[in-house]
């Protein structure tokens, strides 16, 4: 197609590379072509987040195009002919819910549980005030210095967006979203405490305010709930049409693509297939077919492992089949005049599969914080009796809860700490420069250790062998042992030799796909690893300690496929095998075990109703019921 003053986007065949690598390293992409004209609707298809989020970040200009803009075969217009005469980056808007939010990177631990409690001030900006900095009161920002730096920030902001788009446009454009949003009833809440849904819907709102002409949204429908899905897939359609802004969304090979949508761009390893979506869509099919393999690990299946499964956790008593292991009675929970949970009763026992459901916002993620004894009010609730033998909540030390009602939750996942040391650098020839610079390293935290945090359900790496310490004292020697060798299993049957999905555009500094084992993963720094295998990893850690009560929210979000199908597989794996010896093909969970799924795509749920998965629904008004 002719390139127009109306092209939205235009990358002549190009390689794309990382910024700092030389064009003898093998690019990100290869021969990528690709060009969008204002009235075709694309989005980004590939197999995991990798894929994708290289390609949005080419967009985004974070990775080197070569030829550079410069050369002659590139259009006179760059890359957004579009937004030409504008700055791009100042017309783009980039929504990933793909990604860890920035709170974390610094590697501190964010407090995700601060939102049950919204105590501290800052922690009480409303959604609204977010969105309009301002309307936060003044003696607010005067008594919260800290913030007010912040909030002055956003107030300029705030002031040179209005350059852009008036303020009564803005305005009206608001009272309209947020209606198609459904957020109205939550404008005067604290942000922090919005749902995970909510928040993305927020997320989405806010980006659409900031009048881009293009926006790129990353897996915008994952969370979401079945009735918040059409709503959103129909808003962004309704904005596109007008191309106010155009929209360039990113979806995984497993998501139904909407109605509108036009044209597809399928990553696979360092090549992007463009063209009409029938034609992609027939190339995805084709290649899901021929890539049906299972995974081939010797976890899977060899039968020369030679360590014996290592079923209950020597640490804690033995738990009896079917004991009860959480005991809910008559729980409600509410905010001023907003009912959250409402009467909740709900017993859980020993090798129960459960599917917690709701909507957005229904309560679930305030729910297991019961559970898990971080919600403030989980010590006020007047029968709450948890894990074998069933003691009040108030007896039981939080870290010893927090040691045997393990959890990977989004919350979470954000929440981890991601430790990198700020380095000073010598000068020296090669760096060109006369001045000391700094680089930021990842420290600590190899693969092994953070896993190993999971059997005390701490956040910081300890004991000398990355397998912690006990939260009931020094270890035994069998504890240790029993440890060592949980690590060795979760590594074994989740490690990339396992889940092999092809390889991801290789990242500087990551051990190359073809060297790695499951032993050296486990040798690999957290913080290099991509977002999905972050995922993973964290997940191991959700499972490794064999918790009585095991909490998995939207575990599969975020993933690859082959990983998808890998873990599937994997806790689908009879507890029985659980205690074979030298097969190394245990089950994810035994049967002492309690496992609650939390998921809004039913297909993900790794147990059917016929296996006897148990259903517990969330409803409006804070209702709960076993179905
Ligand atoms: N301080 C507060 N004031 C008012 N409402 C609150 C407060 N804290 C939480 N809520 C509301 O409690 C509800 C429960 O949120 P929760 O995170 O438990 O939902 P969820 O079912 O996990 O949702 P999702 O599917 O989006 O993850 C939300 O509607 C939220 O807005």
């Amino acid at each position: 197609m002719a390139l127009t003053r109306q092209t939205i986007l235009s990358i002549p065949k190009s390689n794309i590379h990382r910024f700092g690598a030389w064009n003898n390293i093998p690019p990100t992409f290869r021969d990528l072509q690709w060009s969008i004209q204002p009235n075709e609707a694309w989005a980004i298809v590939s197999a995991g987040s990798a894929g994708k989020t290289a390609l949005f970040q080419t967009l985004l200009g974070h990775l080197r195009i070569s030829p550079s803009s410069k050369s002659e075969t590139r259009s006179q217009y760059g890359l957004y002919p579009f937004l030409h005469p504008h700055d791009p980056y100042q017309r783009l808007s980039y929504v990933s819910f793909n990604h860890r939010s920035q709170a974390s990177s610094g590697g501190a631990f964010v407090d995700f549980t601060a939102r049950y409690g919204a105590l501290r001030d800052e922690d009480k900006i409303t959604l609204r005030q977010s969105m309009f900095p301002e309307t936060i009161p003044e003696d607010f920002l005067i008594k919260e210095k800290v913030y007010h730096a912040a909030s002055q920030q956003q107030r300029d902001e705030y002031i040179n967006e209005e350059e852009i788009v008036k303020k009564e446009e803005r305005n009206r454009r608001f009272e309209v979203l947020v209606d198609q949003l459904e957020l109205r009833r939550l404008l005067d809440v604290p942000k922090i405490a919005l749902s995970n849904g909510q928040t993305r819907r927020a997320r989405i709102l806010k980006a659409i305010l900031s009048n881009p002409a293009l926006l790129l949204l990353d897996e915008p429908l994952t969370g979401l709930d079945v009735h918040s899905r059409p709503i959103l897939v129909d808003l962004l359609q309704s904005l596109h049409v007008v191309n106010a802004p155009h929209i360039v969304m990113g979806l995984r090979t497993q998501d139904s693509i909407p109605d509108w949508i036009t044209h597809l761009a399928f990553v696979h390893e360092d090549s992007v297939l463009t063209g009409k979506k029938d034609a992609i869509q027939d190339i995805i099919d084709t290649r899901a077919r021929d890539s049906g393999r299972q995974p081939t690990s010797s976890a899977a299946n060899s039968t020369s492992h030679q360590d014996v499964q290592a079923a209950a956790n020597p640490s804690y008593p033995a738990i009896p089949p079917e004991a009860l292991l959480a005991d809910l009675q008559n729980a409600t929970i509410k905010y001023s005049d907003r009912v959250v949970l409402n009467n909740i009763t709900w017993q859980i026992r020993a090798g129960e599969k459960w599917h917690l459901k709701g909507s957005n916002g229904s309560g679930k993620t305030t729910l297991l914080s019961i559970l898990t004894g971080t919600h403030p009010l989980s010590f006020s609730i007047p029968h709450l009796k948890l894990l074998y033998p069933n003691r009040p909540r108030k007896q039981i030390p939080t870290p010893h809860l927090a040691a045997q009602v393990s959890l990977f939750s989004p919350e979470l996942f954000d929440a981890f700490p991601r430790r990198h040391h700020h380095r000073p650098r010598r000068p020296s020839q090669h760096n060109n420069k006369d001045k000391w610079a700094f680089i930021d390293e990842p420290v600590g935290g190899r693969v092994w250790d953070i896993v190993g945090t999971g059997f005390d359900g701490v956040f910081v790496e300890s004991g000398k062998y990355g397998d912690g310490k006990g939260v009931q004292g020094e270890l035994s020697d069998e504890e240790r042992a029993w440890r060592v060798r949980r690590v060795k299993e979760v590594l074994e049957a989740l490690g990339p030799e396992t889940v092999q999905d092809g390889p991801s555009p290789p990242n500087e500094g990551t051990v190359l796909a073809a060297q790695r084992t499951n032993a050296s993963f486990g040798q690999e720094q957290f913080v290099s690893l991509s977002t999905a295998e972050q995922r993973i990893v964290l997940l191991m850690r959700a499972i490794v300690g064999r918790a009585p009560i095991v909490i998995l929210d939207e575990v599969w979000s975020g993933m690859e496929e082959g990983m998808v199908r890998a873990v599937t597989q994997y806790f689908r794996r009879p507890a029985t095998a659980d205690i074979a010896v030298d097969s190394g093909a245990g089950g994810a969970f035994a049967d002492h075990q309690a496992v609650i799924v939390v998921t809004h795509w039913e297909d993900e749920v790794p147990w059917g109703l016929e296996e006897g998965l148990k259903v517990f629904r969330l409803k409006e008004g804070g209702v709960g019921t076993v179905e």
